[in-house]
């Protein structure tokens, strides 16, 4: 089995033009291509700017223009595309859903968040997520010629329950588009990538829009490739950017040897269940 994977992390501007948004994500999709990535990977809401006011505007069904663009560029130029996520509406709900793109166009994971955003953080933020939006239900991992791939969406970052499930199902790498701000992202966004991926002894991989200053919502940015190590190996500021990340699946198990944390866990005591 290949053991070296290269992922593009596409830091976009997104806009309130969605089909200006889909175009730029479509170009930096070629561009990463250019690059040697066989994984690119968009941001949370990459369709649409983030906020509870534009969800149900942006709001569009699986199929439907963005993910047919994705698609299509996949099959293009024979990638794996993960979708950051869109508004998702199917029948009276929308989700903030993430779709998975095979190199031949055909969607082989769908994932809609399943942690909604709703915190209060006075001086700094609130935000409601849960007024608008509805809370997918299900896991979802998929297959690389590499590894098995997790996937979650921003605040689900912060449930390392869900990491650690994941990684008891063998995912080697876990996927988290997300739009943190500027309260938590400056303490917060780095810090639970390194210990996502420390405590679990995984790749992971943090896929931000780029800050947008006139926005409503101001991104943090900062798209980054954490290795096993809890090394940061790949990350950006807040301006818009491909992040390229060399992910080698070896250096897991060699990480794993050295610290062998999943024959010293106390399973007699405690465990992790997945349901
Ligand atoms: O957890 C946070 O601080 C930010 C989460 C977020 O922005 C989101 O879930 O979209």
């Amino acid at each position: 089995m290949a053991s070296k994977l290269r992922l593009a992390l596409i830091q976009m501007s997104v806009g309130d033009n969605k089909a200006k948004n889909i175009a730029r994500a479509v170009q930096l999709i070629r561009e990463a291509a250019g690059g040697g990535a066989q994984l690119v990977a968009l941001p949370e809401c990459f369709n649409s700017p983030y906020g509870t006011n534009y969800f149900h505007q942006y709001a569009e069904t699986i199929p439907g223009e963005s993910t047919e663009a994705l698609s299509t560029v996949a099959k293009k130029f024979g990638l794996y595309i993960v979708g950051g996520s869109i508004p998702e509406r199917d029948e009276d709900k929308v989700y903030n859903t993430c779709t998975v793109w095979g190199p031949q166009g055909d969607m082989i994971a769908k994932y809609r968040k399943i942690h909604l955003f709703d915190i209060n953080v006075p001086g700094g933020i609130s935000f409601r997520e849960s007024d608008t939006l509805s809370s997918g239900n299900q896991l979802t991992t998929f297959d690389l010629p590499q590894c098995k791939v997790g996937l979650g969406i921003c605040y689900d970052m912060r449930f390392p329950e869900l990491a650690q499930v994941y990684t008891k199902m063998g995912c080697k790498l876990l996927l988290f588009p997300g739009a943190f701000n500027m309260t938590t992202g400056p303490v917060h966004w780095e810090l639970l990538q390194r210990g996502r991926a420390l405590d679990n002894q995984i790749y992971i991989g943090t896929i931000s829009p780029a800050r947008d200053t006139s926005a409503k919502y101001i991104a943090w940015g900062h798209s980054s490739v954490i290795n096993p190590w809890g090394e940061v190996i790949a990350t950006s500021e807040e301006y818009e950017a491909i992040i390229y990340g060399d992910v080698d699946l070896d250096y897991v198990e060699k990480v794993r040897q050295m610290i062998p944390l999943r024959d010293q866990r106390r399973n007699d005591l405690y465990e992790i269940n997945i349901k």
